[in-house]
């Protein structure tokens, strides 16, 4: 049966939308009024209807978040940064497509389930034809920010709801999506409902502005704007053309500071029919904005602006340094925060949903990282060597509630075996030969309240398996030579490049360990399969720079597109160091990489250049790529390899850290390395 309340509502909208008018009450916003008439006219809905959303399959889910995948990936940080302005008022931030279906939600988990009932969860259609007036479905109809605030929607069953709507555009005007911010039961007034509209609109705008930039990437796009302090910012012109100068699109705000121009007349044009200046001057402006922010220029008018050239994104990669510098200064009130997201040069964010990049399975093992860094979950990260799994794990620590408390890696892999138990357990005065007289507290206790890395977990010895088991079972500590067991509270994150199930199924890994570590498993893609690849090169390019401006040629970037990245973004970042470092006018060349990269034939022992500058010896590709020589590789390649790995350490005095570094080697790499050839550090031997 309808409550009082529903059933008053829905007359009231029939008489109001009706007669426009009930006991002399009228709606003051047009654009609900417009919306309740076409509730009743167009769609023949009756307010007094309680149904939930029509919820659309979850292949068609999927299949509508693939279309807009980079939307999807370029909203989550503005999505992220809208929820931590308003979380305080119980919100979920949406986003849905131009259908009014939701592809993305972000709201805190305990919220999830008050939303997920009512209907605002993903796959849910909220087009006003099925929920009649609502922020995103009449948000879609308007084309414009709404707000539908508690009894200004259609339907009885939502009025309990308030929503503030914008809505997001392609660089055609053609309507890609909704952003949203919904409470449920919200007390707060209309009018506090701006605020999050105000919001939601800028959000909408910055990620406008940020498709509109990713879409044209490879063109010439002009920043612009009347005035100087605007150049950058939301309200800016952008305008989009090819190297012949043949305009390819504009944006609203570029529209409407040329005046009377639609479109299709813009698209139509050269950009030097617009502006008093020839293509190679504006061309050449590109490069002096890194001087000196923006400069004057004319229309065909005699119009003024402010403007700045991007070049297209393969031959500029600028570091942060000089994007702060041709950014014109703004303040936090006008900003927000949010103009940096725009900025595609920002060097690698390391915090969790820095790290997922533009990948979808990054951005997949964010979302569940996030979700269990506050439970008691053990988590198992996988991934092939300098994937990022200890940056990863990091990331999470600093996510979770325990990231005041210590984060503490242990490398099973890199430290002798029969260090490993003290290291990690501890031990009391006086327990063995050696020890120190004050004892010590092992990694375990180290992390007490924190979080505990437990790199290469496959290199565990097995009686030390049993030893960690117990530990993570009872939740406390008995250092070597103790009796008493030390309480110890903490959050295990462990990571291997092994195949776990294959060790346990060969017997040497504990299958009850196993599954006490593999709470929950995240596989960490290798950058070959990483989605986002040009944006990585460009972002760790940016960060190895070291504050020049360093760009790449067009052969140099095709050659990093094309390789397999056997070493994952460690490599990366030391050959794009090497590089940035050994190119001249601040432009990687082919040359500047190395061999194999490169695509330069060369004898089967040829060396990298930076590992040939450092020691002048043949050192086989395989120790430079990090991967493992195999089995059947020749013996002559095996003695090449231990040669040039003693040889180097020595040279770093069998420092472990300095001499993986200079090889472009994970620590972990150099100690499979060195247990494979049989080497044995002097000073452990
Ligand atoms: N998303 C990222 N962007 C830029 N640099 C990154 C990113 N992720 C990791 N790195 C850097 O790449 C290098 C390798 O990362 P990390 O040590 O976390 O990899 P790993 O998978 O733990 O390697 P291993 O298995 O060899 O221990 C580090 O220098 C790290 O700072």
């Amino acid at each position: 049966m309808l409550d009082r309340a529903a059933s008053q509502h829905a007359s009231r909208v029939m008489s109001i939308a009706r007669d426009h008018a009930h006991k002399g009450e009228r709606l003051p916003d047009a654009a609900i009024a417009r919306s309740w008439t076409r509730c009743i006219d167009g769609y023949g809905l009756d307010p007094t209807l309680n149904r939930r959303p029509l919820v659309v399959e979850r292949t068609m889910l999927e299949s509508r978040q693939e279309h807009l995948r980079d939307l999807i990936d370029i909203a989550r940080v503005e999505m992220d940064s809208l929820y931590q302005q308003i979380a305080g008022s119980g919100s979920a931030i949406l986003l849905s497509d131009a259908d009014g279906v939701i592809l993305n939600c972000v709201t805190s988990p305990n919220l999830a389930r008050m939303f997920q009932g009512a209907g605002l969860w993903l796959g849910a259609n909220w087009s006003e034809q099925h929920e009649g007036t609502n922020g995103i479905g009449t948000c879609v109809v308007e084309r414009q920010p709404v707000t539908v605030h508690r009894d200004e929607h259609f339907l009885s069953s939502h009025i309990g709801l308030a929503c503030s709507a914008a809505p997001i555009f392609d660089a055609h005007g053609k309507l890609l999506a909704v952003l949203d911010a919904s409470s449920v039961n919200s007390r707060d007034s209309k009018q506090s409902q701006f605020h999050a509209l105000a919001l939601a609109t800028m959000s909408a705008k910055t990620i406008e502005n940020c498709c509109f930039q990713r879409q044209f990437s490879q063109s010439w796009v002009l920043r612009f704007h009347t005035r100087p302090e605007f150049v950058g910012l939301l309200s800016e012109g952008l305008l989009a053309f090819d190297g012949g100068g043949r305009i390819l699109a504009g944006n609203q705000s570029a529209l409407n500071q040329f005046g009377q121009i639609s479109r299709e007349e813009l698209i139509q044009l050269k950009v030097s029919d617009i502006f008093d200046l020839s293509l190679d001057v504006l061309m050449g402006r590109s490069s002096q904005q890194t001087n000196g922010g923006v400069w004057p220029l004319l229309d065909r008018r005699g119009h003024g602006y402010f403007a700045m050239l991007r070049a297209p994104d393969v031959y500029n990669v600028t570091p942060i340094s000089v994007a702060r510098r041709t950014a014109p200064s703004r303040s936090p009130l006008q900003t927000g925060g949010r103009a940096a997201a725009c900025l595609d040069v920002t060097p690698p964010r390391m915090d969790l949903s820095g790290l997922a990049g533009g990948d979808a399975a990054m951005a997949f093992n964010v979302r569940c990282a996030q979700k269990v860094a506050n439970r008691n979950v053990t988590i198992l990260l996988n991934g092939e060597t300098g994937t990022g799994k200890e940056a990863f794990a990091k990331a999470i620590h600093e996510a979770s509630d325990r990231a005041d408390k210590a984060f503490v890696a242990i490398n099973c892999a890199s430290i002798p075996e029969n260090l490993i138990e003290s290291e990690l357990f501890g031990y009391k005065h006086g327990a063995f030969t050696g020890a120190r007289r004050e004892g010590m507290r092992g990694k375990i206790l180290q992390a007490h309240g924190g979080t505990l890395f437990l790199d290469e977990i496959g290199d565990m010895p097995p009686h030390l398996q049993t030893r960690l088991l117990r530990v993570l079972e009872e939740r406390e500590v008995v250092p070597l030579g103790g009796e008493t067991p030390i309480p110890v509270d903490l959050h295990v994150v462990s990571a291997t490049h092994r195949n776990l199930q294959e060790l346990v199924a060969a017997g040497s890994f504990r299958e009850d360990l196993f599954y006490r570590l593999n709470g929950l498993v995240l596989t960490l893609p290798a950058l070959r399969q990483r989605q986002d690849l040009r944006e990585v090169i460009r972002r760790v390019l940016a960060a190895e720079a070291d504050g020049q401006t360093v760009r790449l040629s067009e052969e140099a970037h095709a050659a990093l597109l094309g390789y397999a990245w056997p070493g994952n973004i460690r490599q990366l970042r030391n050959i794009l160091r090497t590089a940035s470092a050994l190119c001249e006018d601040g432009i990687v060349q082919l040359d500047d990489l190395p061999a194999e990269i490169a695509g330069r034939t060369q004898p089967a022992m040829s060396v990298p250049p930076r590992l040939a500058l450092a020691c002048e010896a043949a050192v086989p590709m395989s120790l430079a790529s990090g991967a493992d020589i195999d089995a059947g590789e020749s013996s002559a390649l095996l003695s090449a390899e231990k040669t040039a790995l003693l040889r180097e350490l020595e040279q770093h005095r069998w420092n472990m850290t300095n001499t993986a570094r200079d090889l472009g080697l994970s620590r972990n790499t150099l100690y499979r390395k060195l247990k494979k050839h049989g080497i044995t550090p002097p000073t452990l031997s």
